[in-house]
Parts: C-alpha cells; structure tokens; sequence
C-alpha cells in the first residue's frame, strides 16, 4: 500500500479516510415541508419553482431627485433533488483546522460523548450556521407564532456525517499525530477517535517556500517534487481528485484550501491576468504562481468546486477568468470566524443605529502554527488586508455619518504567543462619536478557540457550495430581458460571504460584509429555490387587525 494511499476506512481493511455515508449510498433528504403554491411543483428528481423578484431601481431625474421605480422579474428556479455521495478534500488537511474538522464528523457520526472537567460533552454542529441555526418558514395558521425550521432542511442538502474527507498536507505526520499536534480537542475525545484518524495520512502536496514563512520549513516532508509552478503540479493534483472520487464512488468533491496563509502574488500582465497567460504562466515555471493558485485551477479542470479558507489573493484574474471559462464554482476568502465575525456584526450595530464610529483597534494574540506562520510580515500582511476591509461596505453606506472618502481608524495587530496556542485572544476596542458631542468605547476581550470555530465554516462551505450545484435558473424580467435556458448562478459564490471575512463576488459586482446581510442574501436565495418570499420581519398580521 503507498504510504500516502488514501485508502477507503472500511470495516474490512480498517484504515484510511474518514469515508462518509450510511453504506455509502447518500441518505435521500426526508421533506420536513412542502409549499403548498401554484408556483412550485415537485418531482422525484426536482423542485420547479416560479420566483418574482421584486427591486427597486433608482434613476435621477432633471432635478437631481432620486427616482424610485420598483422591479419585477420572474425566475424560474430548478433544484435537483438527488442529494449526491461527496467528497471533500482540504488543502492543509493535517493542520489545526483540518483535523479538528475531521475528528468533529467521526465524533457526530458516531455520536460520541467525552469526559471533562466540566462535565461530560457530546458531539454536535455548534457554530455550524447550517447544522446550528434556524430560518422562519412562515407563521402558524391559528396561533399567528412563528415557525421556525433548521436551516439545513430548507433544500435537500448533503448531511456532513457522510462526508467523505481527504486532502493534502506538506507534512506527512498521520492525522492522529497531527490531532496531537494541533492542541485543540479533549484528550478523552481524541482518544476515540484515535484509530481512524491514524489511518488517515495526507496526500504529499507542492511546496513553494516564497509563498508561506520560512519558519513552516520543518513541517515540509510529505512532497511532490518541485519548487514552483509547473503543469505536473495541476495535473498530478488533478489525478489525485480523480482517483479520490473513483475510490469511494463519489459523484462529486468539493476541495477546500485550510493551508497556510500565502504572501499575495503579483498581479502582472501576461502572467495571470487572463486564463490563457496564466495557464500559460504554470507551463513556463512562473515564479508568481502560489500553490493555492495550482490547487484552484486543478480544482476548475476537474469541475470540483474549489473555496478559499486563507486570506491571499489565490483567486488572480486569470483564476476568475478560468473559472467562468469552465463555468466552475470558487469562493474565498479566509473564513471569519471569531474577531472579524464579531466586528461585521458590532458594526453594522453601531452605523446602521446612526452612532459614528470613529476608530477600530483590533489586536490579537494565538500561539498555534497558523499564528506562526503570520508572525512573517509578508503572510500577516494577507490577513492585515482581509481583517481591515470588512468595514467599507457599511461605512460607505451611511453618508449621513460619513463624508465621501471618510471612514473609521483601523488597526491590526497580530502576535504570536505560542503559550495560548489555539486558544487566540482577540482585543477590540471601538470609539465612537454619539449624540452632543459624547463618546461610546466598546472594549471586548474575546477568548476565541480558533478551530473550533473555524471547523463549522469548513462544514457550511461545502454544503453550500455543493448545494449551488445542484440548483439552476432562467429568467423573465419586466424589460423583457429573458435567460431561455436554464444556467448556473455565477462561477464565483458570493452566497459564501457570510462564512469569509473578504468575500469574493463576481467582477464588477459589490462586496457585502455587513453580517445580517450576508445571511439575509443566504437565506433568501435558498428561501427563493422554492418559490418563498424573503424572510420579512413586517409581521403585518401582527399590526393590522
Ligand atoms: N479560526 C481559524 O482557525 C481561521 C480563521 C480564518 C482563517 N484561517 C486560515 O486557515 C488556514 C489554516 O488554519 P490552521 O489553524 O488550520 O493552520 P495550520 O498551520 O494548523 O494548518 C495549515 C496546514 O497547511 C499545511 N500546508 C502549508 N502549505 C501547504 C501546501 N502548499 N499544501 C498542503 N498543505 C500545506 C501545513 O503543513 C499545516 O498542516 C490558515 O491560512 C489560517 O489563516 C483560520
Ligand atoms: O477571528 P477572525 O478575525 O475571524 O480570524 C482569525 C484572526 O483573528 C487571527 O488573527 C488569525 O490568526 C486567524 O487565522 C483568523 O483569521
């Protein structure tokens, strides 16, 4: 057996990867509801739904006055409802993130409980947006209450228990070892879960040391030969996801980059500015071409949806470009899990309730191998970029507070303390301006075990990602604009956003930080797939009797 083989966890050999499923037939979803609408209809395969959105465009007219005329266009949305046996396969899998993950769905599957000090502790999705929360379905007929369902069951989505997982890791340490090296779960959790997890040893990946800090050197033992860029990398990536899939009998991967956080590349012209230069630019060997920028074009090739977990730029314009050439799906970047989710959300509070906020300090400290990695300015730098621009959307949003140009002071610092390890303290300190001339300070100290919250993101991204794959549309608007045949939504997924502090959204098309609205826009795309109005908090059956 190779020694990287990812071999199937089945009951006859015992070892290998964390192989999903009840017998690995993908569990058909169980309808928890059904729309009663001359809108939707439902077959075996599908749910057909007929969709009116409603906008509002706004014109100027002569006068400089804002002219606002409402919008409709019709869509037609098609869900297919077979949920299908996935795969999914992290870039990093041998890290903190990789293998908390790993070891939280052995631990749901088999629905452990572990000891500790606090008392005993079961397995759950907790911080799972779509395994942990609810959506509104409607209000009940005769008490007028609301009714609230897991968001999970809105669409038939893939159940992260039969995930199948995989990846790759530049360290060849086996996933129990590297479960002991992350320092994140409970000794008396990894202890059952210890014997699959050492069954499960990464697939050796490319190694660019320009892209990550030289202090990751020593993890680098579990290679494919070659230091930068070369087609062999895509294609011997690509081999893996293929044979991946056929091992276990997958219908689809989704791969999920939880790897070091790289240096951002040089844009450059004739590099990776368009698809073809920059398929182009991993033939000739180009130097600016990071290892997270290989795995996404493989990941495009292959037709396996590819997310960013990390904050550098993997997604150059040659990457967007080769994506919507393949009508593939990517996302990114770098999840937000505890001090930048925090801050979208405080935020927001703060403009949107019309206090002017005038300065942001946001200093942390972590003592885990990513906060390692980001004591090198040039990775901290990629994180510097994605936690400091999660504010522009709602500042720029609120001109009564803010002049054109005019935003908040906002600092980042970063500190590796190894003593905390994963357990990463956030300081924030928020100043802002209120009524006659008064001040409002926000202090917060947040203790944030930084996989642990992470983890869920994982899970979220994937199920969403792969649930995109499964649902289409055309379109009739009002202007007689019509898409005939039925398409994907776009290449890039910015109904990612709510998982990623720097959200990546089709070209030309704005960026969405402000943390409702992330999961508002989430909630309401799937609410639409079967012909439901957006979530509205009007309750005029609560007003107008
Ligand atoms: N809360 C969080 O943990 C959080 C939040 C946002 C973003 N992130 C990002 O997620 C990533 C992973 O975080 P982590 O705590 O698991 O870090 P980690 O350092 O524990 O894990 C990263 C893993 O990637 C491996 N690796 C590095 N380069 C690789 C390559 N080219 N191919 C394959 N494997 C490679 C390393 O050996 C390591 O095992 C980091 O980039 C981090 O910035 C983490
Ligand atoms: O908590 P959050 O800001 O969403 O995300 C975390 C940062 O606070 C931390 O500085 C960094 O080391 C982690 O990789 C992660 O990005």
């Amino acid at each position: 057996m190779a020694p990287h083989a990812n071999v199937d966890m089945s009951p006859a050999n015992g070892v290998g990867y964390l192989n999903g499923g009840h017998n690995g037939v993908a569990s058909a979803a169980k309808d928890l509801f059904v729309v009663n609408s001359p809108n939707v209809e439902y077959t075996d395969a599908e749910i057909r739904s007929k969709y009116t959105y409603r906008t509002t465009m706004v014109t100027k007219d002569d006068a400089g006055k804002y002219v606002a005329t409402p919008q409709e266009t019709v869509y037609d949305f098609k869900v297919d409802r077979k949920i299908p046996k996935l795969g999914v396969m992290l870039v990093g899998w041998g890290g903190n993130n990789g293998t908390t993950v790993t070891a939280g769905i052995i631990a749901n599957k088999r629905g452990l409980t572990w000891e500790t000090r606090e008392g005993p502790r079961a397995a759950n999705y907790y911080g799972s947006v779509l395994m942990g929360s609810t959506m509104k379905l409607g209000t009940d007929a005769k008490t007028l209450k609301d009714v609230n369902i897991p968001f999970h069951d809105v669409l038939p989505m893939v159940h992260p228990n039969d995930f199948v997982i995989g990846g790759w890791d530049i360290s060849k340490m086996n996933m129990a070892d590297a479960m002991d090296r992350a320092a994140v779960l409970e000794p008396t959790l990894k202890a059952q879960v210890r014997k699959e997890m050492a069954a499960m040893v990464p697939l050796p990946s490319i190694y660019y040391p320009d892209f990550i800090a030289a202090n990751q050197e020593d993890r680098a033992d579990n290679l494919i030969p070659g230091s930068k860029a070369c087609w062999e990398h895509v294609e011997e990536i690509r081999k893996n996801i293929r044979d991946f899939k056929a091992a276990h009998g997958l219908d689809k991967i989704v791969v999920q980059w939880t790897a070091n956080t790289e240096r951002y590349a040089d844009i450059i012209e004739g590099v990776n500015d368009t698809a073809d230069n920059l398929v182009n630019a991993i033939k000739n060997g180009h130097e600016e071409v990071s290892p997270s920028t290989v795995f996404a074009v493989a990941s495009i090739l292959e037709g396996a949806p590819f997310i960013n977990g990390s904050p550098q730029n993997t997604f150059v314009p040659g990457a967007i470009e080769l994506a919507e050439k393949h009508n593939a799906f990517i996302g990114g970047d770098d999840f937000k899990s505890g001090q930048t989710k925090m801050k979208s959300a405080l935020v927001d509070f703060l403009i949107s309730a019309g206090i002017k906020l005038t300065s942001i300090a946001s200093y942390n400290h972590l003592g885990n191998n990513d906060g390692k990695n980001l004591s090198s300015h040039k990775q901290f730098r990629s994180k510097e970029i994605s936690k400091s621009n999660v504010v522009d959307d709602m500042v720029e949003a609120n001109s009564v507070l803010y002049a054109p140009g005019e935003h908040p002071d906002h600092t980042v610092v970063i500190k590796y303390m190894p003593a905390v390890g994963d357990n990463k303290r956030a300081l924030d300190e928020y100043y802002a301006e209120i009524f006659m001339g008064g001040h409002q300070t926000i202090s917060i100290f947040n203790v944030c075990e930084d996989s642990l919250l992470a983890s869920p993101l994982i899970i979220d991204l994937v199920l969403v990602a792969e649930m995109m794959t499964r649902i289409q549309w055309k379109a009739q608007s009002t202007d007689g604009a019509t898409t005939p045949e039925y398409k994907s939504f776009h290449s890039v997924l910015s109904i990612l956003s709510y998982m990623l502090k720097a959200p990546l959204t089709p070209p030309g098309t704005p960026v969405v930080n402000a943390l409702a609205k992330q999961r508002g826009a989430l909630t309401n795309i799937f609410r639409a797939c079967v012909g439901l109005e957006p979530e509205s908090d009007m309750t005029l059956e609560h007003k107008l009797f």
